[in-house]
């Protein structure tokens, strides 16, 4: 696995002309473990969807992502009604290396159902994925990274809502992607995991409030500050005008 670097300059971001992310520069180095933190609406997922290729920049540019990575959305903005079995909702992986029409091989069903085994779902092939729990089915969605094999990671929230066995069990596969020289990036709100498991931390709160070693960035202070930021967000603002 090539490590791959993210370089971030001056990004701006926002949905209908209000800014989410503003002027946002940094870098995430190859092979790096990061969190991004801060409050509700504080531009979190809409950099994540950013560096995905799914929101595209007002100003700035990201570089080295294109290509380069793989998404764990947040549950909560997936349709579980999709009539897919557990193995198709896996394949959904390949994608990128097969194209939608083509025929997924034997290799590739043994690939997904290799990964199905590798976050505990042996057996769980022919289940409906709409039929799991909360947290079998971010099991099924951490298969379906698995198999996408990319040298960047982003994940949204992975943990919420999922009991303390299986918050486990899938940071154990989020630290093997380290471990692997993946760059991985997760949004997360809860500070003790970051602290604990994560060497480095972006705050946001729409602007940067830190970027850098984890102990560095939670400090109070900062922490006080992006909930003054968010305090202040005015629901009418306009667009970014710096
Ligand atoms: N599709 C959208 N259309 C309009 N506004 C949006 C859209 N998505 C996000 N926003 C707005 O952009 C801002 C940032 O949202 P975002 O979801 O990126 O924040 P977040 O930090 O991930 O929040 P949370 O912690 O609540 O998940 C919020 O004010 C939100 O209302």
């Amino acid at each position: 696995m090539s490590p791959a670097e993210i370089r971030i300059a001056d990004l701006t971001v926002s949905h209908q002309r209000r800014a989410a992310v503003h002027h946002l520069t940094g870098r995430f180095a190859p092979g790096s473990l990061t969190a991004i933190v801060g409050p509700n609406g504080a531009g979190k997922t809409t950099l994540l969807r950013a560096l995905a290729g799914l929101h595209r920049p007002d100003e700035g540019r990201i570089e080295g992502a294109a290509g380069q990575v793989a998404l764990l959305p947040q549950q909560s903005s997936l349709d579980r009604a999709f009539p897919l079995t557990c193995l198709d909702a896996v394949l959904f992986g390949l994608w990128a290396e097969t194209g939608a029409f083509r025929a997924i091989g034997r290799a590739g069903r043994a690939r997904a159902e290799a990964a199905l085994a590798a976050v505990g779902l042996q057996g769980f092939e022919r289940r409906p994925a709409g039929s799991l729990s909360a947290g079998q089915f971010q099991r099924v969605l951490f298969a379906r990274l698995l198999l996408q094999d990319a040298p960047v990671i982003l994940l949204d929230e992975p943990f919420n809502a999922l009991d303390a066995r299986t918050s486990a069990e899938l940071l154990a596969v989020v630290k093997r992607w380290h471990g692997e020289g993946r760059t991985v990036i997760a949004v997360l709100h809860d500070l003790d995991l970051v602290r604990r498991d994560f060497p480095e931390t972006l705050l946001l709160a729409r602007d940067c409030l830190g970027w850098g070693p984890t102990g560095e960035v939670l400090t109070a202070a900062n922490r006080l500050r992006a909930r003054m930021m968010a305090e202040a967000w005015a629901e009418q603002a306009e667009a970014c005008a710096a």
